[in-house]
């Protein structure tokens, strides 16, 4: 299997991981990494650096590392001699990250053994979002942080506004924004970064890319799974903090900003700001009409009984959280005055999908009868991504009959062009200190700006979120939400 296009090697680098047994490091960095390794993207003398408290030395961290990348990158893509070149790569060295006392030294002395003091450095933070802080001090005061050093932030950047802007601010006191690389995976997807190309790349779309051309549009991000061994987090999370306020809003800036100057991170970064500051407040007065919430209760996934969310939740059976929530966005500006942007995610929903549908308005009355229905521009981000815009023809043989076609069909890649993992891009984008596909600090705050008084408002209604089966597309209420404006999900349409 070939990759879209042959990568250029990038400089040598050191790259520390804090939280490097967690789940994260293991399934999603590791594999990402060596699968740039075993492109030639990443030099043999670079360097990588797992931290954690777990006393481990580097033969036995290695070993677990082995068997991660055994489990998580696809057999065709392993071969043994690489794995074992790339895990010379990989060292360990057991710290305490949000404590200053502890093997700093031995941090130290690993990073400044066999390098440049200009090598270029990236501490990625795979820990709780609490320690970021603490991790950001001591890699300053340690004296390890450099001129060519960046910090990477895996989401969830805080909770609500205020435990964001103070994970910004104590990060923010020993790193300058320039270096901080908020990551959010979603804009690592190459169909999540095709939307910026057809956009503005065809000029057709872009001159009907407003309220006056199109009716609605609709982000879902559903998923199979469910908890997955990590009701502990999730639970203190949930659909609206775990998925809204970074991926799908993230999605929604993409479809929605005005024309970037240029390609440049903060063109690009300001634009997406805007349309983020320019949402309609939703609060307690308005939760109702606007916000949909669900918990899944038993059903079926993949063919197979699956228990309640409760029931998965180690120990609790009471909790509240959602585990779905649909929600109508609006812009409040000229081009997208009018339009709902609607927004849904959630767990053990019928099929893994991400996608956008952007629905054009009906015709008039005319030459072939009826008003035509508008046309539904489909992106698919995942599975199998690909761009459908279905157009009506002139049916074969004497008549004027119309079929509908899809004019625009499939701009996935070929069969044996592998898609690349949205960790591999970003992880690597960090190293060359490109930070157009990263969160800015304004950003990410201008999102917790809007959800944070979804969540205080539902703190205040004892209601609770509604049941759905799990194998369901979420609550009647998801439905319903739609149904006041006369549109409806794209899985009623095609049903
Ligand atoms: N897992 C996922 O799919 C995703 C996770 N995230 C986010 O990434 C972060 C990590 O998630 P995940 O890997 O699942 O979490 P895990 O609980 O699996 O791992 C946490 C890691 O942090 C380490 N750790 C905890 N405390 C310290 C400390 N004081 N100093 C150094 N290391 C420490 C743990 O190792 P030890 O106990 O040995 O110290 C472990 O390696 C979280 O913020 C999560 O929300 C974001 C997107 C997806
Ligand atoms: O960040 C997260 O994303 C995953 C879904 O990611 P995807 O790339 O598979 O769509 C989600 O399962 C997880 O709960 C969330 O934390």
């Amino acid at each position: 299997m070939t990759a879209s296009t042959p990568l250029e090697p990038v400089e040598s680098f050191d790259y520390v991981i804090f939280g490097a047994t967690g789940d994260l490091t293991m399934r999603k960095l590791l594999p990402a990494l060596y699968r740039r390794f075993a492109e030639g993207q990443i030099t043999a003398d670079s360097r990588i650096v797992g931290t954690a408290r777990s006393p481990l030395d580097d033969e036995t961290y290695r070993e677990r590392a082995r068997k991660a990348l055994g489990e998580h990158v696809r057999a065709d893509e392993l071969i043994d001699a690489t794995v074992n070149r790339f895990l010379r790569l990989v060292h360990y060295v057991s710290l305490n990250g949000a404590e200053s006392t502890g093997n700093w030294d031995g941090l130290k002395t690993l990073l400044e053994s066999n390098a440049s003091a200009d090598r270029v450095r990236v501490f990625y933070l795979a820990t709780a979002p609490d320690l970021y802080g603490e991790i950001a001090r001591n890699v300053s005061e340690q004296g390890l942080r450099s001129d060519t050093s960046r910090i990477v932030l895996e989401k969830p950047i805080g909770t609500d506004l205020d435990t964001a802007r103070k994970v910004n601010e104590n990060v923010g006191r020993y790193f300058p924004e320039n270096s901080i690389f908020r990551i959010d995976h979603y804009l690592g997807k190459e169909a999540v970064q095709n939307i910026i190309a057809l956009r503005f790349a065809n000029p057709m779309l872009e001159r009907m890319w407003d309220r006056e051309s199109i009716d609605y549009v609709q982000i879902t991000a559903a998923e199979t799974v469910g908890l997955e061994g990590r009701g502990g987090y999730y639970d203190g999370s949930g659909a609206l903090r775990d998925m809204i306020q970074n991926h799908l809003l993230q999605v929604l800036t993409v479809v929605a900003m005005e024309r970037p100057e240029s390609l440049d991170a903060d063109a690009l970064r300001d634009e997406k700001v805007r349309v983020l500051t320019s949402l309609k407040p939703l609060d307690r007065n308005n939760l109702r009409a606007n916000v949909a919430r669900g918990q899944y209760v038993q059903g079926t996934a993949g063919g197979k009984a699956v228990p309640a969310y409760r029931e998965e939740l180690p120990g609790e059976t009471e909790s509240n959280t959602e585990t779905f929530v649909a929600l109508k966005a609006e812009i409040d500006n000229d081009r997208w005055q009018g339009v709902p942007f609607y927004l849904r995610s959630g767990k053990r929903m019928p099929e893994k999908v991400t996608e956008v549908v952007v629905q054009f308005r009906a015709g008039e009355p005319g030459l072939f009868g009826e008003a035509r229905p508008g046309s539904r521009l489909v992106i698919r981000v995942q599975p199998n991504e690909s761009v459908t815009l279905p157009l009506f023809v002139k049916h074969p043989g004497n008549s004027f009959g119309l079929d509908e076609v899809d004019a625009l069909s499939k701009l996935g890649q070929p069969e044996r062009i592998r898609y690349r993992d949205s960790y591999e891009g970003l992880m690597l984008d960090a190293v060359k200190g490109s930070p157009a596909l990263f969160v800015r600090k304004d950003e990410t705050e201008a999102a917790w700006k809007w959800v944070t008084p979804i969540l205080e408002g539902w703190s205040q209604d004892e209601t609770g979120p509604d049941s759905y089966e799990a194998g369901t597309w979420g609550p009647e209420s998801a439905r319903e939400l739609l149904q006041q404006a006369g549109h409806v999900w794209v899985e009623d349409i095609a049903a």
